[in-house]
């Protein structure tokens, strides 16, 4: 089962955290470079690992494996030289490439006790190569190229924008080189967030020597460069398979883009109290929900279609029938008490009829999805009307309606909003969508500005707003009053039409199922949507494991999703 939630805390509260730790002399690095030196050997025994004479994969040798060291001039680079310090001990050869003119003199002490070698990176163009005890960027690039593993100990929770200087050139550079260099599948790319703790899977090789192609990058406490508190990637940035993260994960590590770039991860305990002390009640700067975190309603003996919520649907139009049906179905199929069409009669036909769950009666509903499949502008004045009303009803503005409800904001609904809305409006727009509701209010931002900068523009919406936002995209970051959200569940393969409808429907269903909570505290609203990213990918997974999948085919997933879910319990 996935354990339970990430919490991920500040640099600022993780340093407050340690404080009292150095105060009273804890050998925090030591701690920190061990753990990291274990899980670099583990991971580079399973890439070199030998088929036994059973067939049987086991993990290979690691003695003599060449290892590069990328050091900065903090103690993340601290971190790396003690750890290479550790491999060194164990027979592997471990080369620091120094990319400060100043490093962590214990640690380099440590490598170079325990039999490494260390070797200044010399920006400065030189004619000829440089020194004995120097070597140019382009040489050190080259040569951290050829490592079974190259450790990223540039920077940590220190970084202050951009990378920049020789290591930012010698980042530039390797990323250049390992680019071209073809991997083994070993380092596909993975995103597992700082969570999975599993190394990568065992290749077979001919022999424990004929290690994998490309190097293994393993990232000390954070890919060097990302933006530590805010997922930006605001310079060069070496891309990590690893990332070993120490006391807590930082929230750069589960907000896009960064997380994309973090591979799979392990966060150490190195005995920090979070929140730290003297900051009582101080929250994580960023949540990510796992499977276990999914609060989902099992209905029992007592319960009718109004107690497991109803959800009233305005989706679709005749020029764009298929997301109503994509919006209903994953309502249904998330287990709605019942779902009410509102739309055009043929589209409200062609609903029921692939559907017939499915009623177009009016009537009373416990929480609205709007908007799917209408068009930002021009289109159906009709669904537009029915949803502007349903958006007044649910933010309780209609007088005389019924008890305000929450609602899904999508689409061509997202231009509706000319009013604050309480938190139970959770608006789920792309990058592009989210952009022309920030222009609509002044600010001057596109697309990129959104892909770039998610968790600033998103928490700037929910300012604008006042309603839950919900920013789709390769990994989710969902704002409320006082949270934050992402999650990075969902395959490549969910980025398809209709994709986008499926979850609305989804979380429309959530939130009807808990409707009079989530009235009362709007703040859970957030979770529920983040909760609603976790299960969509999850069916993502199911519909096709590891291949192409349509988005009726995610909807259709949802039940056996959650049953899984469940079955953890
Ligand atoms: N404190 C401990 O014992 C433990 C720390 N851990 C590890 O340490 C890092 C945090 O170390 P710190 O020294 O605070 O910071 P960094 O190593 O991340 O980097 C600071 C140096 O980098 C320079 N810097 C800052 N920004 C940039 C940039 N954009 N480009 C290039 N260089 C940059 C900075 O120079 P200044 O001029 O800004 O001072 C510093 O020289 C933490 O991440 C852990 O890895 C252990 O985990 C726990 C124990
Ligand atoms: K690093």
């Amino acid at each position: 089962m996935m354990g339970c939630m990430i919490q991920a805390w500040s640099a600022d509260d993780v340093r407050a955290a340690e404080e009292p730790l150095l105060t009273a002399g804890v050998a925090l690095m030591r701690q920190a470079a061990f753990a990291l030196a274990v899980i670099v050997r583990r991971d580079l025994a399973r890439r070199r690992a030998v088929a036994g004479p059973d067939g049987e994969l086991r993990d290979g040798s690691v003695r003599g494996a060449r290892v590069a060291l990328l050091v900065g001039a903090g103690n993340n680079g601290g971190d790396a030289l003690h750890a290479g310090a550790f491999l060194a001990r164990r027979g592997l050869a471990v080369t620091a490439y120094l990319a400060a003119p100043r490093v962590h003199e214990g640690g380099l002490a440590a490598l170079l006790a325990a039999g490494g070698r260390a070797v200044t990176v010399d920006a400065t163009p030189t004619a000829g190569p440089a020194g004995d005890s120097a070597t140019s960027v382009p040489e050190a690039a080259t040569a951290a190229a050829g490592a079974d593993v190259i450790v990223d100990g540039l920077l940590g929770i220190g970084a202050r924008g951009p990378m920049r200087g020789t290591g930012a050139t010698l980042v530039e550079a390797l990323a250049a080189a390992l680019a071209d260099a073809p991997s083994d599948g070993s380092n596909d790319g993975r995103n597992d967030g700082p969570h999975a703790v599993e190394a990568p899977p065992r290749r077979a090789h001919a022999s424990a020597s004929a290690a994998a192609t490309r190097p293994w990058v393993v990232a000390v406490d954070a890919p060097s460069g990302i933006g530590i508190d805010d997922g930006t990637l605001p310079g060069p940035v070496l891309p990590a398979d690893r990332t070993v993260t120490f006391g807590a994960a930082k929230p750069g590590l589960l907000l896009p883009p960064a997380t994309h770039v973090t591979g799979a991860g392990a966060v150490i305990d190195i005995g920090l109290e979070l929140p730290p002390p003297g900051r009582p009640g101080q929250a994580p700067a960023v949540v990510r929900l796992q499977d276990a975190d999914v609060v989902w309603p099992v209905p029992g003996p007592h319960d009718h279609k109004y107690t497991r919520g109803v959800v009233g649907v305005v989706a679709g139009t005749a020029t764009y029938p298929g997301a109503a049906l994509l919006t209903a179905s994953a309502a249904v199929q998330a287990g709605a008490g019942m779902v009410r069409y509102q739309g055009p009669a043929d589209v409200g036909r062609a609903v029921v009829a692939a559907r017939p769950e499915v009623v177009t009666a009016g009537g009373r509903v416990q929480a609205w999805v709007l908007g799917s499949g209408l068009p930002a502008t021009g289109g159906d004045d009709g669904q537009r009307g029915r949803a502007r009303a349903a958006l007044a009803a649910a933010s309780g503005r209609l007088a005389g309606a019924q008890e305000p409800v929450p609602a899904v904001v999508d689409a061509g609904a997202l231009g509706l909003l000319d009013h604050t809305c309480p938190a139970w409006v959770v608006l789920t727009p792309h990058a592009g969508e989210l952009a022309a509701l920030l222009v609509a209010r002044g600010e001057a931002v596109d697309r990129a500005h959104v892909e770039a900068e998610p968790l600033r523009w998103a928490r700037r919406a929910h300012e604008a707003t006042g309603a839950t936002v919900l920013l789709k995209g390769g990994a989710s970051v969902v704002v409320g009053p006082g949270v934050v959200y992402a999650q990075a569940d969902a395959p490549g393969w969910l980025a398809t039409a209709g994709a986008g409808d499926v979850l609305a429907g989804l979380l429309g269903a959530m939130l009807a199922a808990r409707a009079p909570e989530i009235v009362t505290h709007p703040e859970r609203a957030a979770q529920v949507a983040a909760a609603a990213a976790l299960v969509h990918g999850r069916a993502a997974e199911r519909a096709n494991p590891g291949g192409p999948i349509t988005a009726l085919a995610v909807a259709d997933a949802i039940p056996g999703a959650v049953a899984a879910l469940l079955a953890q319990r």
